[in-house]
């Protein structure tokens, strides 16, 4: 079922939020565990449909380098990146991958910009985690047990995933 607040369906909800430039308060961060780091997490319930949050960073055009926090899109034609490194507080930056996820990344354009966010595909209930694919490639986190943990993982357009065991991965990220 899809809820609107403060009568804005899920879009304005959206664009309100970005024209504010900060995260909904029905969100909180954890430091979950050491190889994950932090998560994202409900603090109320969130209905199925609903904005969650926007991916927060500079907006670069081109192909200007990825790294753990940088989001690569197609627009109009054109490549861009969201580059969310900085530690600005944001939690769209913070949002952990799953398969099988709670949240999709969707883009939108406010005043002729393309902005990233995502919103509930299912119902999230107070306390889960939010999380949405980061796409079909093999992660290093979803493969087998045992096997390290590749460092400096790019989250992008084209991603190179370097495993422990020098295998090199690339795929493309999909938006809708
Ligand atoms: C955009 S950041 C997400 C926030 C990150 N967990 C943090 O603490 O800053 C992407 C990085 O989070 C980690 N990550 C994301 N999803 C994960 C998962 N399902 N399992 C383990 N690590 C994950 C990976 O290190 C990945 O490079």
């Amino acid at each position: 079922m899809m809820r609107s607040t403060r009568g804005l369906n899920p879009c304005q909800e959206a664009e309100r939020q970005i024209r504010m430039g900060k995260d909904k308060d029905n969100l909180r961060w954890e430091h979950i565990n050491t190889s994950k780091g932090r998560g994202v997490f409900a603090k109320s319930h969130i209905f199925k449909g609903a904005f969650i949050l926007q991916y927060r960073g500079i907006l670069r055009k081109g192909y200007s380098g990825t790294n753990d926090y940088s989001y690569h899109f197609r627009h109009g034609g054109s490549h861009y990146c969201i580059d969310a490194s900085s530690e600005d507080g944001s939690m769209g930056r913070l949002v952990n991958d799953d398969p099988k996820p709670n949240g999709k990344m969707k883009k939108m354009k406010v005043d002729g910009v393309p902005q990233l966010c995502i919103f509930a595909v299912k119902d999230i209930m107070e306390g889960q985690e939010i999380t949405y694919d980061y796409g079909g490639v093999d992660l290093p986190w979803r493969s087998s047990p045992g096997q390290e943990m590749a460092k400096g993982l790019h989250l992008g357009y084209e991603v190179s995933v370097w495993f422990s065991k020098n295998y090199s991965v690339t795929s493309q990220l999909g938006m809708t």
